[in-house]
């Protein structure tokens, strides 16, 4: 890292080549480039028949040069130098930013955001602060910024500045957030996303805990989606993606949650259902909702649905095994034909665990040992409205 080297003499001591008759007082000593520099002119005029460039010319040269936007900040936080990547990367010229406090470059203004206030942290072994930064364009806009920050000592050991380079990952953290609300919000039905379904899982599993209330969990897979892609195209599936949405939606309440989980797969979690005869309920009018033809467009396409159903703490009692219990159910209504509904079922043998994480020794066992209900889903009937 540029912003490290600046603070070790030593690199800038061994530039002294061989003739010089003071380089081992130069390794020996602690000196700033300028002094360095004065120093070389001094002593090695008699030596050197021309006069070496100008070690500061050349360093400000480097730094102004840098791919990385690089500033110095004096103790009092005020911008004493900027180089041109952080005119590219701020859009203020060196000159609108010199003699500026630091708070002027921030989104934010937080004192904890300024340099004098790193000493009181704790800096890396490499004695470098590294933090992400969030400040503002001379437009207005904001971008974020990986900083390592270097303090530079005097020969007094006293703090006189500090050295940031500033990395630009705007674009990698747009992408991240992007990708995060991807997971947690599915943009084409408007549904939760796996993400968010999981995490509001795992949170509902901690109250069911605490309250002993039932909670369940279905995996809903649609039969044959494909041919209607195939045949439709993708833009006829996508609408019937969003109709299942909302049939599926019809059959919850607004304390119930339905994601969609990828692809063709939707789960619908019911955190507190009244009974298990409920949720049962719930997944057969699942299963009746979608076999229903959907209009989308001139043509009438049929679908169906397999749909399998775990309660907590019975099959499971993380998110992952949950899921993979209800996944599991799922799967054996499809290897019976489609169109039906499951409840997971531990005497069987598990086909499918580990599609969203291995159930653990440990949680399978206490599974196997747990209070397993003796109810089952009658194939592909509804029961109730
Ligand atoms: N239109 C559309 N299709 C999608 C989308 N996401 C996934 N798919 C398609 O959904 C299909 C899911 O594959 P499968 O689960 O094998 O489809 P299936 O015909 O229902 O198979 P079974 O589950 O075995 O009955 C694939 O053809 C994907 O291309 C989407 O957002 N829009």
């Amino acid at each position: 890292m540029l912003g490290a080297w600046l603070s070790q003499p030593v690199f800038l001591c061994g530039w002294i080549p061989e003739k010089c008759p003071k380089t081992a007082k130069c390794a020996a000593g602690v000196f700033n480039v300028c002094q360095l520099e004065r120093l070389m002119a001094h002593e090695l005029n008699d030596t050197y028949p021309v006069r070496p460039p100008s070690i500061c010319a050349l360093l400000a040269q480097a730094i102004d040069s840098a791919g990385d936007a690089i500033l110095i900040i004096d103790a009092n936080d005020r911008v004493v130098w900027a180089n041109r990547a952080f005119a590219r990367l701020s859009g203020f010229q060196p000159h609108e930013v010199i003699g500026e406090h630091c708070a002027t470059l921030r989104a934010q203004t937080s004192p904890a955001d300024c340099y004098s206030a790193l000493r009181h942290s704790q800096p890396s072994h490499m004695g470098t602060w590294q933090r992400e930064l969030c400040s503002v364009r001379r437009d207005g806009t904001t971008y974020i910024a990986d900083e390592i920050v270097t303090p530079l000592w005097d020969q007094g050991g006293k703090l006189t500045h500090f050295v940031a380079v500033l990395h630009d990952v705007t674009r990698s953290k747009e992408a991240l957030q992007k990708e995060r609300l991807l997971a947690s919000q599915d943009m084409l039905t408007g549904l939760a996303g796996r993400a968010r379904v999981t995490e509001l899982l795992t949170s509902a599993i901690a109250e069911a805990q605490q309250s002993g209330r039932i909670l369940s969990v279905l995996f809903v897979d649609l039969d044959g989606f494909k041919k209607i892609n195939d045949s439709h195209g993708h833009s006829v599936g996508d609408a019937v993606l969003k109709a299942v949405a909302s049939r599926l939606q019809s059959v919850i309440r607004c304390s119930d949650t339905v994601a969609r989980f990828g692809g063709d797969e939707f789960v619908i979690l019911l955190p507190t259902v009244a009974s298990r005869r409920v949720a049962r309920r719930i997944g057969m009018h699942a299963v009746d909702q979608l076999s229903q033809p959907f209009a989308v467009g001139i043509g009438r396409h049929s679908l169906s649905a397999s749909v399998g159903l775990a309660f907590f703490p019975e099959h499971g009692r993380s998110s992952e095994s949950l899921l993979n219990s209800a996944d599991e159910a799922m799967y054996r209504a499809k290897r019976q034909g489609g169109s039906q509904f499951q409840v997971a079922d531990l005497a069987a043998e598990p086909m499918h665990h580990g599609r969203f994480r291995e159930i653990s020794a440990v949680e399978h066992s206490a599974d196997l040992n747990g209070s397993h209900t003796d109810e089952r889903g009658n194939p592909g009937t509804l029961v109730g409205g």
